[in-house]
């Protein structure tokens, strides 16, 4: 079943088109990232989904009904601005949000002390969050939107601010509400955990979709480097577009360089390949391409995915 449908949403602020016609969906179970650069209406487009500002134009459709504040007992939402009551404690903070949610005060405690436990906060359950670490305090309002079991779950950003364990931890969760049914929608600007997690993404540049699609659709449209160990400069073969000298560290036998070679558009490693064996290039060693995530959003969005200026359209 689809969980989130968006269809042609528009938003703008003043003379600002923050979002621009922008549809997708998202399935129940599957596993969504939200990519885009600064600006490029993530966070914008998040709170239209859950209706905290409306959109211009478009419909959004929630678990088959509009997008509505009923809503929120089968969702489970981190916004971008972190922000808990610090002067209560992990465990009240957990409760508080599952009795919101609809649980009852029984469930909340149970659920919110096994979410706990499983953030590594078990010792901390009675401390007030103003006692808390940034990371501390993020892993609690992350377990805040796990509380309800949510059959929609939105993460604005949620790896920010975590250290790399904890990242891993958030990766095991966010894997954990997929395998048990819940469609998962997260943005961020760090592909290798979209590149870990997504069985889809959607790339935002301007607040337009660039791509939609599959990590091996997304990383099919990119040509890396092959790299080449030969005696003589490759430049001349034919599928050759441009090559150089790659820098090695372990240049045992200098006969034999390291060559990283762009392709002409349209020719394959496997051409290449071709064409040395067939004019007798002599080669030690052929490497393929292994484009990754990164490469692809530099690609498709025409910048990096590090914070910076806009992108060139
Ligand atoms: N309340 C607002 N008033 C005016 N402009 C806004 C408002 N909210 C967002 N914008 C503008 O809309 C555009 C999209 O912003 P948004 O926060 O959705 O981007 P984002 O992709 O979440 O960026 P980031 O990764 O930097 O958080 C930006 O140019 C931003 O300045």
């Amino acid at each position: 079943m689809t969980a989130l449908s968006v269809s042609h949403i528009s938003k703008s602020f003043g003379s600002k088109l923050a979002v621009d016609d922008l549809s997708f969906s998202v399935a129940e179970g599957e596993t969504f990232g939200f990519l885009g650069g600064n600006g490029a209406g993530k966070t914008t487009s998040l709170r239209m989904m859950l209706d905290i500002i409306p959109p211009d134009r478009g419909e959004i459709r929630v678990l088959g009904r509009p997008a509505a504040r009923e809503n929120a007992t089968q969702i489970g939402f981190l916004p971008e601005e972190r922000g808990l009551y610090r002067n209560m404690t992990a465990l009240d903070t957990l409760i508080y949000f599952g009795r919101l949610k609809g649980l009852s005060g029984t469930d909340a405690r149970s659920r919110g002390l096994a979410l706990l436990e499983r953030f590594g906060l078990s010792g901390e359950a009675r401390k007030n969050i103003a006692s808390f670490s940034k990371g501390m305090a993020q892993k609690v309002q992350i377990a805040t939107a796990l509380i309800n079991r949510p059959r929609l779950l939105m993460l604005d950003e949620p790896f920010s601010g975590l250290d790399p364990i904890n990242q891993a931890l958030l990766e095991d969760e966010i894997l954990r509400a997929s395998r048990e049914g819940a469609a998962v929608l997260f943005s961020t600007h760090i592909m290798q955990h979209a590149e870990r997690l997504c069985d889809r993404l959607l790339i935002l540049v301007k607040g337009r979709k660039r791509f939609e699609g599959t990590l091996s659709e997304a990383l099919a449209g990119v040509s890396g480097n092959v790299t080449l160990s030969c005696r003589a400069d490759p430049t001349a073969l034919a599928d050759v577009a441009e090559a150089h000298i790659a820098v090695s560290e372990h240049a045992s036998d200098p006969e034999w360089k390291p060559w990283s070679v762009a392709l002409k558009p349209g020719r394959t490693a496997a051409d290449l390949l071709e064409t040395c064996t067939r004019e007798g290039f002599a080669l030690r060693s052929f490497e393929l391409p292994r484009p990754t995530l990164h490469d692809a959003f530099i690609a498709i969005a025409g910048t990096t995915s590090a914070s910076g200026p806009e992108y060139p359209a």
